[in-house]
This record gives C-alpha cells, structure tokens and sequence, in this order.
C-alpha cells in the first residue's frame, strides 16, 4: 500500500515542469513542506505472493463477467418479463460466441479458411466459407438448449427460419448473421457475429402468406418479420486484436471483452454511449459514382471540412459492418451503406444485421435511417430482405437527415 500513497503525494512534486510552473504560486508553502517529508521507499513493483487473506479479498472482487451480469439483472428484476429468459438466452450466444472466437483465431492453423468444399451458396447467392457454416452450425446447436426457450431461428446462412424442434415450448425468436465480414476472413481481418432476440409475437405481421405455405411455415414467417423496435436483446461479438461482446436488453449498452485468462466476458464498457458528432465517415466510396447528389455533396463536406462542425473529417472503411460500427460507436462519427443506382436498397439484410445494430445505436444515444425512415420502424417483408443504412453520431446523421429534408422541398 505504501508505494500508492508515494505515487500520489509525489506526482505533484516529482515532475520538474509541474514543479516550476507550482513554485511561484500560492501552492508553494504547502509542496515544500510535502516534498521534504520523508516518505517511505516505493518497492519494487514484484507482486508479492498474495497471502490467503489477500487472495480471499482477490476472489470477492471477482470481475463482472457477462454470466454475472445477467444472474444480476435476473435477481434484481425477478418481476420483469424476459429477463430470466434474456439470461439462459445468452448464455448461449456467449458460449458460440467463444467457440467461433476459438475457431477464428486457429482458422489458418486448423485449414478453416477458404471456402466450403461442397461450393455451397446461400440464398443470398453468395460462396459459403468454411467459417460461415461452421460459425452458423455453432449458434444452431448452442441455441437449440431447451433452456433457452428457444423457439424459431433465423439466420443469414438458412434459406428460411427454422423451428428450434417441435418439442420446445419455445416464446423466443432469435436471428443473426454467424460470422458477419466473412469475406475478410482469410486475411485475418475483423469479422463478427450479430445477433438480436425477438419475443414470440401474438399477432401477424403481414397477410398475403396464408395461401402459399403450411402451418408450420407461417408461425415462423410470422414470428421472425417483426421490426426491430420489437427487440428485447440484441448484440454482436466483434473477433479481432481483442474478442469484444457489445450487447444491449433495451437498458443501454454494455461491451464485455473476453480475458482468455480466464474464458470469460469481462465487462470493461459499462454504459457506453456515441459521442455526439465524430471526425470519422465509413462508407465504401467504390460506389460514390452511383450515389445520389445529396449523399454525394454531404461526403464532400465531410472530406472538405464544409460540414457543419467546420473540420474535415477522416475514412476509415473495413468493409466488415461489425467492425466499422464498433468503431463508429467508440469514436462516432458515421456508418453507411446507402441505396444507390446499383443497389436500390443497400446491401445489408434488415432482420439480421440492420435492425440488430440499430437497436444498440439509439440505445448508445445515436441515430440509425434507411434515409427515409427509422431503422428500427422497417417492418420486414422477407427474412432476407435488404435495406440502406446510416447510422452513428446523431449530429453527423441529423446533418445528412437534413440535407435531404431540404432537396425535398
Ligand atoms: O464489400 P462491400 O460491398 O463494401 O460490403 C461490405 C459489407 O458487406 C458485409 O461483408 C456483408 O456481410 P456478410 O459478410 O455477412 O455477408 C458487411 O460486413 C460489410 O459492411
């Protein structure tokens, strides 16, 4: 304990700018007298073999991991709906999560990169990498725990949802995007997971279904296209120099990192919210030429400095959508894959990556558009459907709201 009592009192003294600048002001008297108090040695910083006391002391500061963050919030809210649930829940996805951290990270070594063998495309047309089945089978069984209440699934590497099994008396939707940024895995680039839970809805969301497909089909189509302001929990597991779980249950936003000392999340961003306005723009500027000239102006201003902060701004673009909104989210600034003449509606599916991290942008206190209306509000025609995004700082993002406000007058 000494040497923290040392540090303190010499920090002020210690440091000759400081001192100088201390030595003619009123301060004066009352340094001299701290600085010609003896003070006891500082001791080498070796760790002292923690006594039986002290590692007792140890183990009740134990971090708050995601496991205990959720037992907490369950103890503490017993009353409120989904939380045991939210908790069985995610001990699921922080489970696949580890394990598709673990598969990442050996990819190279354990020949898991490239693509699927069988050259399998999913619906979206894409090749399938070995990682995006692999990941996709991970969070298929991790989710199928009886526990979790788990009743229908939908993610971006299944054609259609799938009934957990007939069995589970499931009142949970869960959809997500195993292994997000895929394209970049074989150049050990961030990837991640997006994830976002749903409660089992009463009602039907949309009507010229019933003729086409059977029972089965139709709870699932119903209970999977609900818009995103119908999340209870979403999330996303960024795999990179460090495997982050960023996740909200609609009370703000918590980012956990994985200590793999000890396997566990620890959290280590309580409560984080996105500055106000950014210096950062992150879009892929390889389809500037098919942008429209209200989305094209605002980037200018951005790059110029003509934008309302009067600062030039800076790009950065990964090109995997976890990755550049974890960013986004840490610095601000704004995220884009807008509409344009090529992709009339973006790029990024709504259910499973959209709407996802939307939720967790308003709830960091940020603003998340299709450019014409709130994320959030989309209510999805088809499990696969695509929308344009914008999202991030709610002053960068307003100032482009604006902007097209104002063409359309
Ligand atoms: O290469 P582009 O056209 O800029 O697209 C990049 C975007 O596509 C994605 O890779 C799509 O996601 P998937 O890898 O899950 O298909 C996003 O992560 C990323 O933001």
């Amino acid at each position: 304990m000494a040497a923290f009592v040392a540090s303190a009192g010499c920090g002020r003294v210690g440091n000759p700018a400081t001192a100088a600048r201390v030595s003619t002001s009123r301060h004066a008297a009352p340094l001299a007298a701290a600085a010609a108090t003896p003070r006891p040695s500082v001791p080498t910083m070796v760790a002292p073999t923690p006594t039986k006391q002290e590692q007792f002391v140890c183990m009740d500061e134990s971090p708050m991991t995601l496991t205990r963050y959720f037992m907490q919030a369950a103890n503490e809210n017993l009353d409120e709906e989904h939380v045991v649930d939210l908790q069985n829940l995610m001990a699921s996805i922080q489970m696949a999560c580890k394990k598709i951290a673990s598969l990442v990270s050996r990819a190279g070594i354990s020949n898991l990169t490239g693509y699927e063998d069988s050259g399998s495309i999913n619906v979206q047309g894409e090749e399938q990498k070995k990682l995006d089945v692999l990941s996709n089978d991970v969070l298929k069984h991790a989710l199928k725990w009886r526990g979790g209440k788990l009743g229908i699934i939908a993610s971006e590497e299944e054609d259609e949802p799938i009934m957990v099994d007939e069995l589970a008396s499931g009142n949970y939707v869960a959809v997500f995007d195993p292994l997000d940024g895929s394209s970049n895995i074989d150049a050990g680039i961030a990837t991640g997971t997006i994830f976002g839970i749903f409660a089992e809805s009463a009602g039907c969301l949309a009507s010229d279904w019933e003729a086409k497909i059977n029972e089965e089909e139709l709870t699932c189509l119903y209970n999977v296209l609900q818009p995103g302001s119908n999340l209870v929990a979403s999330g996303y597991c960024m795999y990179s120099s460090s495997c982050m779980m960023v996740l909200t249950t609609g009370r703000g936003v918590q980012g956990f990192t994985l200590d793999p000392q000890i396997g566990e999340f620890v959290l280590t961003h309580p409560s984080i919210t996105i500055p106000p306005r950014g210096t950062i723009y992150s879009v892929n500027e390889a389809n500037s030429p098919a942008w429209d000239p209200v989305l094209l102006a605002y980037i200018k201003s951005l790059k110029d400095g003509s934008n309302a902060s009067g600062k030039p701004y800076s790009s950065r673009y990964i090109g995997s959508m976890v990755a550049d909104v974890h960013r986004t989210l840490m610095y601000g600034g704004l995220f884009a894959y807008p509409s344009d003449t090529k992709n009339v509606n973006g790029k990024l599916r709504l259910l499973y990556e959209c709407s996802p991290m939307s939720f967790l942008i308003e709830q960091a206190g940020g603003i998340a558009t299709t450019g014409k209306e709130r994320v959030l509000d989309v209510i999805p025609s088809s499990v696969h459907q695509r929308v344009p995004l914008v999202l991030g700082s709610p002053e960068d993002v307003q100032e482009l709201l604006d902007k097209y406000y104002e063409a359309d007058q």
